[in-house]
């Protein structure tokens, strides 16, 4: 399969390797210094796009892939907003599109097991709960998408909360938000030197505390995931969520 990545950092570096390794070819690498590449003519040279960039260029690029109608897979976090009108314009043209707020397996486990976990604790209301999450300073979002995520997994399951709130916490700053209100489930943001990635659900009561948690040893899940979702894309068409890729069940 001929792959065109878009974006070659930490996580377009890795997805490189992975990809080759696969027996996959790159034909088209664009980072910040080559972006005027980034053209339909030499999109069309590839069978799908990977996008790990920013959330500032993600969007653009999106558009790119979509005119040069090529499926494209997105990694990128923090745009999630403008993925209703996106749909809504770009679905009935046929163009192709996966995104994640996170590819790796173990992540997407979690959320399975997160939705089941908020559901059984309805019949637990003296139990508080609250998500947090930890990553590296370079992160340009918080909360991370993946927090995200799992919010909405709690809150379509969990009558208590009815949306989330988010404080991001520095380095030995011990501050409650006040503004955050009982019916909102706060997810707490940390940023330390170079965590891949760590997400913690922590119901709470008087007596005990119980954590659900998933941590990332290093970024290869995230890229593994990609590269199965391109070969999982190529030769389809809509708008899908890895959820439409990953088919759990027990
Ligand atoms: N869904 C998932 O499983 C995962 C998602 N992510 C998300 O992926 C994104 C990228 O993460 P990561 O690789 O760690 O970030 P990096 O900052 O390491 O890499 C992003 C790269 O994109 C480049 N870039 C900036 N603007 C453009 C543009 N317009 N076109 C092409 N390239 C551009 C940057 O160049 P320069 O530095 O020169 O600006 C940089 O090299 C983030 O949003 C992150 O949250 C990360 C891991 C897993
Ligand atoms: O920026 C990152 O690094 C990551 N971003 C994703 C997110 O926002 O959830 C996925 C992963 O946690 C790493």
């Amino acid at each position: 399969m001929k792959i065109a990545l878009l974006g070659y950092g930490k996580m377009g570096k890795i997805i490189e390797k992975i990809a080759i390794d696969r027996k996959h070819e790159i034909v088209l690498t664009i980072d910040h210094d080559n972006m005027h590449e980034l053209t339909v003519e030499n999109l069309k040279k590839a069978d799908v796009a990977i996008e790990f960039t920013t959330p500032s260029s993600v969007l653009s690029n999106i558009h790119k892939c979509f005119e040069a109608g090529i499926p494209v897979v997105v990694g990128t976090t923090g745009w999630y907003e403008h993925l209703p009108a996106l749909k809504a314009q770009h679905e009935p043209n046929g163009s192709t599109i996966l995104y994640a707020s996170n590819f790796s397996i173990g992540v997407n486990i979690f959320f399975h097991v997160n939705k089941i976990l908020a559901k059984l604790m309805n019949n637990y209301p003296y139990y508080e709960v609250q998500v947090e999450e930890i990553h590296h300073t370079q992160k340009l979002d918080s909360p991370s998408g993946t927090a995200i995520t799992i919010a909405e997994g709690i809150i379509e399951n969990l009558d208590a909360k009815r949306d989330w709130a988010n404080i991001l916490i520095n380095d030995n700053d011990n501050t409650v938000d006040d503004n955050v209100k009982n019916e909102q489930l706060l997810i707490e943001s940390h940023r330390i030197d170079s965590v891949p990635g760590t997400h913690t659900v922590i119901y709470d009561s008087e007596v005990d505390t119980l954590e659900f948690k998933h941590t990332a040893h290093n970024r290869n899940g995230f890229a593994l995931g990609a590269v199965l979702a391109a070969e999982w894309i190529k030769d389809k068409k809509g708008f899908h969520s890895i959820q439409d890729m990953f088919n759990f069940s027990v």
